[in-house]
């Protein structure tokens, strides 16, 4: 490594960095046009198949375009989220994350966040979070008579709302989007178990009550003459994948395997899409959890819309078998019960007060996924 890199000191092992972020370079985040994500056509589902199986297993981030969510709903839950962040602090801090028991509402600018990096002088992360996790009302494949299970882990139960009053029509904005999502979550899944060459239903039976956050975040501008304060420190996300709604302004950095920060830059229309934790796992290590941040130094206010998707709580889930092989022995021993996996992770985050991501950060291309000290014991032997 040149003069040019630095080392960034993680809890779990140091990692080589450029100092810069290469601007213009994308060819390592593909873009993933899915347009024939459902046409009858099997060949041409197999064709956008194999691009996702290609950009998990190599990069782990990818775009996506022709998704079928309508540009509407995206404005929708962008103005949502100005809307949101513009309350006075009291009026967010009614829906303080600190009094909810399943990790859900409001996190305030750099209160109960920390770098993940060791840092001498630990200072939060630049940004404002608000989060919503699952609930019946944010799923239009729910059925009247549905009725959410108590997982041991009880990471079900309801979301924190601000008052209607407050910020009229917002709970209704946030749960159509978060539904919207939730479906194309539910068909990529379909897509991805195609890519790992699995009968398409293959993991129908674990999305019918999907564990999944949905977080609007603010990264407001940085101070002229302020050093460089990460919105959100370098991290990996946790669950299965990722489907991120950027505005037009620049911040998220991807890691790649040579140790350059790729900017991936907010394209109009697309989301990105990357691989977490739990898919790695599950995958026996064949898609990636890759490292990113976000910095926002333009100068301008920054608002992104990450819907983490994530298995059933109530699910338990192994290593998938034909992951497994003599090249890829298995990895992580299981099986795991998918809430308890999350909220395991939650709670060493929140002890942390990291940002509620959970890193193992040893080198990008062969990091062991997730799973916090304190993880139960049949899990924390997944962490070497
Ligand atoms: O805001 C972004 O661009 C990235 C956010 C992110 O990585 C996260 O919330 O996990
Ligand atoms: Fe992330």
């Amino acid at each position: 490594m040149s003069k040019d890199t630095y080392t960034l000191k993680t809890r779990f092992g140091e990692v080589e960095v450029s100092k810069n972020a290469i601007e213009g370079d994308f060819t390592t985040i593909p873009v993933i046009d899915l347009t024939d994500m459902k046409s009858p056509d099997l060949e041409k589902r197999k064709r956008v198949a194999s691009q996702i199986y290609d950009a998990s297993s190599k990069v782990g981030f990818f775009y996506i375009k022709n998704h079928g969510i309508a540009e509407e709903t995206i404005e929708k839950i962008h103005i949502a989220a100005h809307k949101y962040f513009a309350l006075p602090l009291e009026a967010k801090m009614e829906t303080y994350m600190g009094t909810s028991k399943n990790f859900r509402g409001y996190t305030p600018l750099l209160g109960g966040h920390q770098s993940t990096q060791v840092e001498e002088k630990p200072s939060g992360n630049l940004s404002e979070a608000f989060d919503i996790g699952y609930e019946l009302a944010g799923d239009r494949q729910a059925k009247p008579t549905d009725v959410l299970s108590t997982d041991d882990a009880g990471m079900y139960g309801s979301n924190i709302w601000p008052r209607e009053e407050l910020l009229p029509g917002f709970r209704d904005t946030f749960l159509d989007y978060y539904s919207q999502i939730l479906d194309l979550g539910r068909d990529m899944l379909r897509i991805f178990a195609l890519a790992l060459d699995l009968p398409e239903d293959h993991f129908d039976s674990v999305v019918k009550h999907p564990g999944s956050l949905s977080r609007l975040m603010f990264y407001p501008p940085q101070a002229v003459g302020m050093d460089e304060h990460e919105g959100i420190a370098p991290h990996t996300d946790y669950e299965c994948f990722t489907i991120l709604s950027q505005d037009t302004v620049p911040a998220l950095q991807v890691l790649n395997k040579s140790g350059q920060w790729i900017v991936a830059k907010p394209m109009k229309n697309h989301f990105v899409v990357n691989i977490g934790d739990f898919f790695s796992f599950w995958t026996n290590g064949i898609f990636k959890s890759t490292i990113h941040r976000a910095t926002n130094l333009t100068g301008e206010q920054r608002y992104s819309v990450p819907f983490f998707f994530g298995v059933d709580y109530d699910a338990t889930v192994s290593v998938i078998e034909s992951c497994v092989s003599e090249g890829n022995p298995l990895k992580y021993p299981g099986p795991v019960k998918a809430g308890e996996v999350r909220r395991s992770v939650l709670n060493h985050a929140r002890k942390q007060t990291t940002n509620s991501r959970v890193f193992s950060m040893s080198a990008n291309s062969s990091r062991q996924p997730m799973l916090p000290q304190g993880t139960k014991s049949r899990t924390r032997n997944w962490q070497k």
